[in-house]
């Protein structure tokens, strides 16, 4: 069975943030992952994790902005990363410095940057450009201090415009830039939705360790994994024969409680 971790932007919902960390713990998690800390700070959310047993095993880097205030009131405005975004580098930068900061405090191995959405008009080759030159940047400033840093593709009926949609782009841009902690995250709700083949993507990316995460959800619904057109008891299988050690974070929106629709867990 693989290792389970709690999103607590997506679960337990019903409760206050702080209080989210004590509701995973009691139903038996042992790691959580969430969209962004920074409206909290970082020592509170390590005291919140210690308190609790848990291990932070990923989050994102600020999806904009270039002030600590405008970082946390980013994804709110509209904001879904800078990484594509020509003339934004400065912002991508002050973003993954402050991710770092947290990660080191949370003692979190891994962060996310999001690639953005595609300005009209954009040029294809003068997006991945500008991508590639931030991932080398990012990859090596996060290596200097023993962080990952994952793309994630994300589809585009949720986000319309998102720069990164299938898997085959994201492993394209990880060969290219071949730093050995730039990684994917590979959230099955969203490879279903673009690309479907789910188990084949499985089987033909986990073996060349260059899948950082995996998340999982219900499709269409993202609700839990028991529901919807994606047999998830078969795909555990598939993760745990290829030998995936990493983490699987549920990243759900609970259909009834979080508590009570954790079932599936145990059957
Ligand atoms: O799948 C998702 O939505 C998340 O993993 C994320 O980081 C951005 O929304
Ligand atoms: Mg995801």
């Amino acid at each position: 069975m693989p290792r389970f971790a709690a999103n607590l932007s997506l679960m337990y919902t019903e409760l206050p943030f702080l209080a989210r960390f004590a509701a995973a713990a009691r139903d038996g998690f042992r790691a959580v992952e969430y969209l962004f800390p920074y409206a909290y700070p970082a020592q509170e959310l390590a005291q919140a994790l210690n308190q609790h047993g848990l291990q932070q095993v990923l989050f994102n880097a600020p999806p904009g902005g270039r002030t600590v205030q405008d970082m946390a009131r980013a994804w709110d405005g509209g904001m879904r990363g800078t990484l594509c975004l020509a003339g934004e580098e400065d912002s991508f930068r002050l973003g993954v410095w402050e991710a770092l900061r947290y990660a080191q405090v949370l003692q979190c191995p891994r962060i996310h940057v999001m690639s953005g959405l595609v300005p009209p008009g954009a040029a294809t080759q003068a997006l991945r450009s500008t991508v590639l030159a931030n991932l080398r940047w990012a990859a090596q400033t996060a290596a200097d201090v023993g962080v990952e840093v994952l793309i994630e593709p994300i589809n585009g009926r949720d986000m319309p415009g998102y720069y990164l949609q299938t898997q085959d782009q994201a492993h394209s841009l990880v060969q290219t830039v071949a730093a050995l902690n730039l990684k994917v995250q590979m959230d099955l709700y969203h490879c279903q939705i673009m690309e479907g083949d789910v188990a084949t993507k499985l089987r033909k990316y986990l073996p060349t360790g260059r899948v950082g995460h995996i998340q999982i959800a219900g499709v269409p619904e993202r609700h839990e994994p028991d529901m919807g057109e994606l047999h998830y008891p078969y795909l555990f299988d598939v993760i745990d024969t290829l030998g995936y050690a990493g983490w699987v974070g549920c990243e759900y929106r609970p259909r009834n409680g979080t508590s009570q629709g954790l079932g599936w867990m145990a059957r």
